[in-house]
């Protein structure tokens, strides 16, 4: 290794270790990153060129080391020690307002940076408990400082425009910094709101329509007159999958799956999960014979994609049930045909597509109306 590279070593050995916020509280992270970088642009271009020409050197200095605590702030915030962050950046800000105000008085803005913390305080990923305990004792600090205000302040003894262009800065600043932090904030709210709408919808593991909203295509696709097949996919002994790798290799191996679906399927396919370890696909505008072509080109796409182990691959087999919606007259029906089409090929061997009755099974019971029966025979067992 070479001396440059020694030393970045060495560098990270001195750095603070990483330590990932946990996701729910990622969201703070990107709001607030702003934050420090705005904080950093107000103390760069506004208080320190400020104090520079207002020639005081105390609120220079304090702008200064504010600049500094608000980097380290952000690289403490990055690494994850998010309370530890804020706290360092609040500090500063705080210091400094109680310092301008024992300075320059009340009365040219400066006690209106008071907001400004509150509000960083309650966005922040602080606790409850130590929230309430930041906003009292700024509170406590900023009232005692007012009623502190010393009667002849720095800004009487410089007197001239000084006052004057002392408030129109602070106002500018403090205006400009709740209209930007807000405006984050509302962005917070939005991409929230995308991602409830997706999670109401998405299977959390593998991405893919939930059972309820795969259920919605299919009430749709129904009351909509062009044909369309629905295929009830099943992975092949997948019990013996996780019994041998693991539940959380079984996961892995549930989005694989869906990887190769996918790409198999076309865009204007639906694809969901509708339990387990099986999946529905609903394919728009796909006659009988098309729909038995398209499972079978979905089964030799899974088969012939193998997902690498470290210790070697792993290959799935699907068995297909395939049913379109000229066959049934409502969902429940045509699910249960897909589904015991799907239980055929299981029983024929596995690894196969099935899409249409055999005399055997003329005669079965769907099973959507075969567990109908069931609760209808359970309820009046209870009544009689
Ligand atoms: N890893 C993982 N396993 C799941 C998940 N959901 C269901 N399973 C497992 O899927 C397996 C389904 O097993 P079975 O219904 O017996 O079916 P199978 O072993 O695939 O056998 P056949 O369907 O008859 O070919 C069970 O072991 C479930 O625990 C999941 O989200 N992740």
């Amino acid at each position: 290794m070479n001396g440059k590279f020694r030393n970045l070593g060495s560098w990270r050995a001195l750095s603070l270790p990483a330590c990932p916020l946990p996701a729910d509280r990622q969201r703070y992270f990107y709001t607030l990153s702003q934050l420090y970088l705005i904080a950093a642009v107000v103390y760069l271009f506004d208080f320190i060129p400020m104090f520079w020409l207002l020639s005081d050197t105390r609120l220079f200095i304090i702008s200064v080391t504010g600049l500094g605590m608000t980097v380290v702030a952000r690289e403490l915030h990055r690494r994850g020690h998010m309370g530890a962050g804020v706290s360092l950046m609040l500090s500063m800000m705080t210091a400094h307002m109680l310092a301008s105000i024992g300075t320059y008085g009340s009365g040219l803005g400066f006690e209106l940076y008071f907001a400004l913390i509150l509000l960083v305080t309650y966005i922040s990923a602080l606790r409850q408990i130590a929230k309430l305990g930041v906003s009292l004792a700024v509170m406590g600090l900023t009232t005692y400082q007012l009623m502190g205000t010393p009667e002849v302040t720095l800004v009487d003894r410089l007197g001239g425009w000084a006052p004057q262009v002392l408030l129109i800065a602070n106002l500018a600043t403090v205006g400009v910094l709740f209209a930007v932090i807000l405006r984050r904030l509302e962005g917070v709210s939005q991409r929230l709101e995308i991602s409830y709408r997706r999670q109401a919808h998405h299977d959390a593991l593998t991405g893919v329509f939930n059972r309820r909203a795969v259920l919605h295509e299919i009430e749709l696709a129904l009351d909509n007159a062009r044909p369309f097949a629905l295929l009830m996919i099943d992975i092949d002994h997948f019990k013996t999958i996780n019994d041998r790798y693991g539940h959380k290799l079984g996961d892995r191996a549930l989005c694989h799956l869906v990887e190769c679906l996918r790409v198999s399927l076309r865009d204007e396919d639906t694809l969901g999960r509708y339990g387990g370890e099986e999946f529905i696909a609903v394919l728009h505008g796909k006659s009988h014979g098309e729909a038995l072509c398209a499972a079978e080109r979905l089964a030799s796409a899974v088969r012939e994609t193998s997902y690498a182990l470290e210790s070697g691959a792993l290959n799935m087999t699907l068995s297909i049930g395939v049913a379109v919606d000229g066959e049934a007259q409502d969902i429940d029906n045509l699910i249960a045909l897909a589904d015991r089409r799907l239980y055929q090929a299981k029983r024929d061997g596995r690894d196969r597509v099935c899409g249409t009755d055999t005399p055997a099974m003329q005669g079965e019971i769907p099973v959507v109306l075969d567990r109908a029966a069931e609760q209808m025979r359970a309820v009046f067992e209870r009544a009689s």
